[in-house]
């Protein structure tokens, strides 16, 4: 158990003591925070709230949305949109990015969120989450426009994500190592629960989708086939397995206890570089992952580095226990020699 903190707190001392964080990205994160917890108590409501099932509607990439979606990217949004600190916001479910309208005052921030993570499991009651990511608009043009988002996540200023779960947890970090959150519903205040994660060099755990084997890359298919082996293949030891089917809650087990996630690319569309989206997804996991010791690239280079060329990017994510990720990224450089 750690220090008995509040966020607030444990911001304000990331400001005055550390140095950090100037108070605008405080202000922010504290209301992103805000607008996570109303999320939690709309997840909590279920069939009471009326918040299950579908909205009926498709998202910009093809995807029915569930009515949460919706409802968290409206929160996330509003919670947001008067509080001064942001340029603009870009979403999993908007097509384009929402400009903070001219009766507010506009901030230098840019904020990018996956409002609900795992929509498949909503409905099934298994956790679900919201992951977002911080930027700094860079340059001072009047305006913003969709390029001013295009930078590589290695310009984040900060990232998190809120798992609502058993416990409704927020993981954020700022730069400066990754701290835990846990929400105490009695008093309605984020709670400092644990500070400087680690995750664990080496792991016997992985996590993927096995149902697309056929799919996969030879680099992808080798480390699997080998994990699979267990202790008479290669690696002389037995892996166990876990797919939880929502990023959030994967990333958060490996934060925990280690392991490694992979979401790679496959050959049932061979024109995308993977499912997972790189500015809402993959750089603020990548972000925090990194924070914690462990590595994150799309096979052989570090996802932090790619370069955005637009905003709903996708790519391929295998993230966790470093020496893992390392060798997943030294499987796809042999293949890619031969
Ligand atoms: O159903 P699949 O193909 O296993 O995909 C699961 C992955 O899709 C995602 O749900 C995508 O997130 P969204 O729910 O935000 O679309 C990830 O959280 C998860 O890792
Ligand atoms: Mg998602
Ligand atoms: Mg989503």
């Amino acid at each position: 158990m750690s220090r008995q903190i509040s966020l607030t707190q444990y911001l304000i001392e990331q400001q005055r003591e550390h140095g950090h964080i100037p108070q605008e990205l405080r202000l922010l994160i504290e209301i992103v925070a805000r607008a996570c917890k109303r999320i939690a108590i709309a997840v909590n409501k279920g069939a009471l709230g009326d918040v299950l099932g579908t909205a009926g509607s498709e998202n910009v990439q093809g995807e029915v949305q569930k009515k949460l979606d919706i409802i968290a990217n409206e929160v996330l949004i509003e919670a947001n949109e008067w509080g001064g600190h942001l340029a603009a916001m870009a979403s999993e479910e908007m097509d384009g990015i929402y400009v903070v309208p001219n009766r507010y005052p506009q901030g230098e921030y840019l904020l990018l969120f996956d409002p609900l993570d795992g929509s498949s499991n909503i409905d099934v009651n298994v956790s679900i989450g919201t992951i977002f990511s911080v930027l700094r608009k860079v340059g001072h043009s009047r305006g913003v426009a969709e390029e001013d988002f295009l930078q590589p996540g290695k310009q984040q200023a900060a990232a998190g994500y809120c798992v609502y779960g058993p416990q409704s947890m927020l993981v954020l970090t700022v730069g400066d190592g990754v701290a835990v959150f846990t929400l105490d519903r009695e008093t309605g205040s984020w709670v400092l629960t644990q500070e400087q994660v680690r995750i664990p060099e080496d792991t016997k755990e992985f996590a993927i989708n096995m149902s697309n084997m056929r799919h996969w890359a030879p680099p992808v298919k080798r480390y699997i086939d080998e994990c699979l082996a267990g202790s008479t293949g290669p690696r002389g030891r037995d892996f166990n397995m876990r797919w939880v089917a929502s990023m959030v809650a994967d990333v958060h087990r490996i934060l925990t206890r280690g392991g490694v996630f992979l979401y790679p690319w496959d050959q049932r569309e061979p024109d995308k570089p993977g499912k997972l989206r790189l500015m809402y997804e993959a750089n603020p996991m990548a972000f925090i992952v990194e924070q914690a010791g462990g590595a994150a690239v799309n096979g052989s280079e570090r996802i932090m580095n790619l370069q955005p060329s637009k905003l709903h990017e996708r790519v391929a994510v295998a993230l966790g226990s470093k020496n893992e990720v390392e060798r997943i990224a030294a499987y796809h450089r042999e293949a890619a020699q031969k």
